[in-house]
């Protein structure tokens, strides 16, 4: 059990990775592009990544030993300092520590407990607002962008999202990565698809932090459109999407939570069949 939930770690550190490594992106940062950001390049991820590298595979086990939210908790928050000390002080995956950290001790939770067990990823949605859900529902008085998003704009973020069982990950991320590989599609195509039906609906409160509501409509607008001219399937795409690269640098947006569900959704796509297989005493008692 040990090793599979360090296995389980190691995907979402990879997750990571895949999401870094996608170029071009809009407004985020690539192994080639800062994206809008002036304060952190390439190398600043890697740094993050390298110091997040022991923290998923902890999710796992705190999950697979049944834990409550408030362990989770505590190692996310410790997450968070290694990252900011190894970023000087730069948020590159605050998100992540929490989303990806939810989802790798969801994970181990399903790898302990068969019996939880239930068809599809989304599985992994559904143990975390149950289990946790409850726990964090409540936002903390500490001031962040994604709470100014919620009360000033109502526009509901991370912990929301996490609290509904990640209902745009497991409904439009994942499904759009998963059909564009099955159409041939390789890891940069499936990549692209999956960022950008991601960010046409999802209110990423770094949009509104960074352009107010109107800065995520826009942004919202033009991925669906890139979306609906047939996205990577149709000739021309490559194009399309540097020009859309460009105006949302000269708009300094950035859709960092968009970004978080990406490599989330890379996590639940490499996680084994098993873990959603449904327990043949789950499945009578259904
Ligand atoms: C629950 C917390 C995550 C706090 O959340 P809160 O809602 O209070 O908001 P923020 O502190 O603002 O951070 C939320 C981050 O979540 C990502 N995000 C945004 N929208 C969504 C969404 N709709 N769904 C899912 N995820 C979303 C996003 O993170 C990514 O972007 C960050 C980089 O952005 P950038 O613009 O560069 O940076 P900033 O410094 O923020 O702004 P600038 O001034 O530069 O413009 C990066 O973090 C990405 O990951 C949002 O930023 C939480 O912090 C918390 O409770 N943490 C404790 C740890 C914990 O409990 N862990 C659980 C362990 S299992
Ligand atoms: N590649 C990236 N660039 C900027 N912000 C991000 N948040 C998560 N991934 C990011």
């Amino acid at each position: 059990m040990r090793r599979r939930l360090a296995g389980i770690g190691e995907l979402a550190v990879a997750a990571l990775a895949a999401e870094l490594a996608l170029d071009p992106k809009p407004g985020l940062v690539t192994p080639t592009r800062r994206g809008s950001h002036a304060d952190m390049e390439h190398a600043t991820f890697v740094a993050s990544i390298d110091a997040l590298r022991p923290y998923f595979a902890d999710c796992a086990q705190l999950g697979a030993a049944g834990a409550g939210f408030a362990p989770l908790q505590a190692r996310g928050l410790a997450a968070e300092r290694a990252m900011f000390a190894a970023t000087g002080g730069i948020n590159t995956h605050k998100g992540a520590v929490f989303s990806l950290g939810l989802l790798a001790a969801a994970a181990g939770r399903l790898a302990a407990r068969p019996a939880e067990r239930s068809a599809g990823a989304q599985a992994l949605g559904e143990v975390v607002r149950r289990c946790w859900g409850d726990d964090f529902a409540t936002p903390p008085a500490a001031p962040s962008n994604g709470r100014r998003a919620l009360r000033e704009h109502g526009v509901p973020g991370a912990r929301e999202h996490a609290a509904a069982g990640f209902p745009v990950l497991f409904a439009v991320t994942l499904p759009a990565l998963q059909a564009a590989l099955a159409r041939g599609g390789g890891e940069r195509e499936a990549g692209v698809h999956a960022l950008l039906s991601t960010m046409a609906v999802l209110p990423d409160t770094n949009l509104v932090h960074r352009g107010g509501p109107a800065g995520l409509a826009w942004a919202q607008r033009a991925s669906e459109a890139f979306v609906a001219a047939g996205s990577v399937f149709a000739a021309g795409w490559e194009a399309r999407l540097a020009a859309l690269c460009d105006e949302f640098e000269r708009r300094w947006l950035s859709p960092g939570g968009a970004a978080d569900l990406l490599a989330a959704a890379w996590f639940a796509h490499a996680l084994p069949d098993e873990l959603f297989a449904v327990a043949p005493h789950a499945a009578l008692v259904a």
